[in-house]
C-alpha cells in the first residue's frame, strides 16, 4: 500500500512559555500543504521484522533514527506486526519547518493500522504520534487546526486558503528546531492567534507573526530577503514556516517568481 505524507505550514507562531519538561508552550495554526513524500509498506512474508529503504533527498541519519522506523518500532513493541518492507521517497525538504519527518511518522502509524487492522482509534493514533514529535499528531487528521500546548493539542479553526495561491520558497539551508527554540524569549500575546486567524489573509500582515523570525532572520538575513521579495511580488501575507527555513507567501492571483528559483526550490500552488 502506498500513501503520500504531506507537508504543513505554520500560520503565526507565538512561544508563550517554557515548560517543566524542557519544551515550550506555543500557539500556532497548522495548515496542510500539497507537497508530498511517498511511503510504501508491503507485507514481507519471507522476511523478518522491518526492511527499510529510502530514496530522494538524503537525510544523513542512521536508519533507526528515521521517524518512519521509530513509528514502526513504537507499534512493534505493542502489537504483533507481520514482517514488512517499507520504502520512503523523500521530496519534502528537511529541516524546513514543513513537518516532513513528522508527517512521515504519522502516515507510518496510519498505514500500519490500516494494513494490519490494528484497530487503533484516531485519538489513539494521535497519542502514539505525540510520542514521536510535537508536529506528528497534526498529520493524523490533517485538517487546519489551532494548535497549543506543546503544539499537539488542537481546536478546529476556520482557515481556508483554497481560493488563494500559496507559494513556498525553500533556500538551501536547514535549521535545527531545538536550536531555534533556544534562541527565543517567550511572551504573552495581547490577543490569541485563535481569534486573529479568523480574519482573512488580507489582514494578517499586521496581526499574525512568527516569533522565530526575529532571531532566525538575524542569523540568516537571506530568509528576510525572501520574505520581502514575496511582498514585493504582491503577497497578501508572507512568513517563515515554523522554525524555518522555508518562507511562504499567500497571493490572490497566480504568480511566477523566476528570480527566486535560482537559489531556492519554489513550490507553486502548494495550499
Ligand atoms: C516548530 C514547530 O515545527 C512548529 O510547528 C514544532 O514546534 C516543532 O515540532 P517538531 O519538529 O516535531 O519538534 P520535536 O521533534 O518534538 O522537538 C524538537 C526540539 O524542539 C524543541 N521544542 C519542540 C516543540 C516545543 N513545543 N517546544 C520545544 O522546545 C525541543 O528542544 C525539542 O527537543
Ligand atoms: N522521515 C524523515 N524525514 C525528514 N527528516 C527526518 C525523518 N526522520 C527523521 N528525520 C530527522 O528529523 C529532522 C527534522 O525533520 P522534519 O522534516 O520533521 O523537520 P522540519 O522540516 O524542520 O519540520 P518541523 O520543524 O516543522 O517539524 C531532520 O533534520 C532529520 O534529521
Amino acid at each position: 500500500m502506498t500513501v503520500f505524507p504531506n507537508a504543513k505550514i505554520n500560520i503565526g507562531l507565538t512561544i508563550t512559555g517554557k515548560r517543566s519538561d524542557g519544551y515550550h508552550n506555543i500557539e500556532t495554526v497548522l495548515y496542510p500543504l500539497k507537497i508530498y513524500d511517498v511511503l510504501e509498506i508491503i507485507p514481507n512474508p519471507d522476511g523478518e521484522g522491518l526492511e527499510f529503504s529510502i530514496s530522494g533527498e538524503s537525510l544523513a541519519i542512521p536508519e533507526e533514527e528515521n521517524l518512519c522506523v521509530k513509528a514502526f518500532r513504537l507499534l512493534e513493541e505493542r502489537y504483533r506486526l507481520p514482517a514488512v518492507k517499507m520504502h520512503l521517497h523523500k521530496d519534502i525538504p528537511s529541516g524546513a519547518g514543513l513537518g516532513g519527518g513528522s508527517s512521515d511518522a504519522a502516515y507510518t502509524l496510519r498505514l500500519l493500522n490500516d494494513l494490519f487492522g490494528l484497530g487503533i482509534s484516531r485519538e489513539g493514533l494521535k497519542d502514539y504520534a505525540r510520542l514521536l514529535g510535537s508536529d506528528c499528531a497534526f498529520f493524523i487528521d490533517n485538517e487546519p487546526v489551532y494548535a497549543f500546548g506543546k503544539g499537539d493539542d488542537f481546536r478546529p479553526v476556520r482557515v481556508d486558503l483554497s481560493d488563494y495561491f500559496l507559494v513556498v520558497v525553500m533556500p538551501d539551508l536547514a535549521i535545527a528546531t531545538a536550536r531555534a527554540y533556544a534562541g527565543v524569549r517567550p511572551r504573552k500575546p495581547l490577543f490569541s492567534l485563535e481569534a486573529k486567524s479568523s480574519n482573512p489573509p488580507e489582514e494578517w500582515k499586521a496581526l499574525v507573526q512568527n516569533d522565530f523570525e526575529e532571531t532566525i532572520f538575524k542569523e540568516f538575513p537571506e530568509l528576510s530577503g525572501i520574505k520581502e521579495s514575496l511582498y514585493a511580488a504582491g503577497a497578501l501575507y508572507a512568513s517563515m514556516s515554523g522554525s524555518g527555513a522555508a518562507v511562504y507567501g499567500i497571493f490572490r492571483e497566480k504568480v511566477h517568481l523566476p528570480e527566486l528559483e535560482g537559489d531556492c526550490r519554489v513550490f507553486y500552488d502548494a495550499g
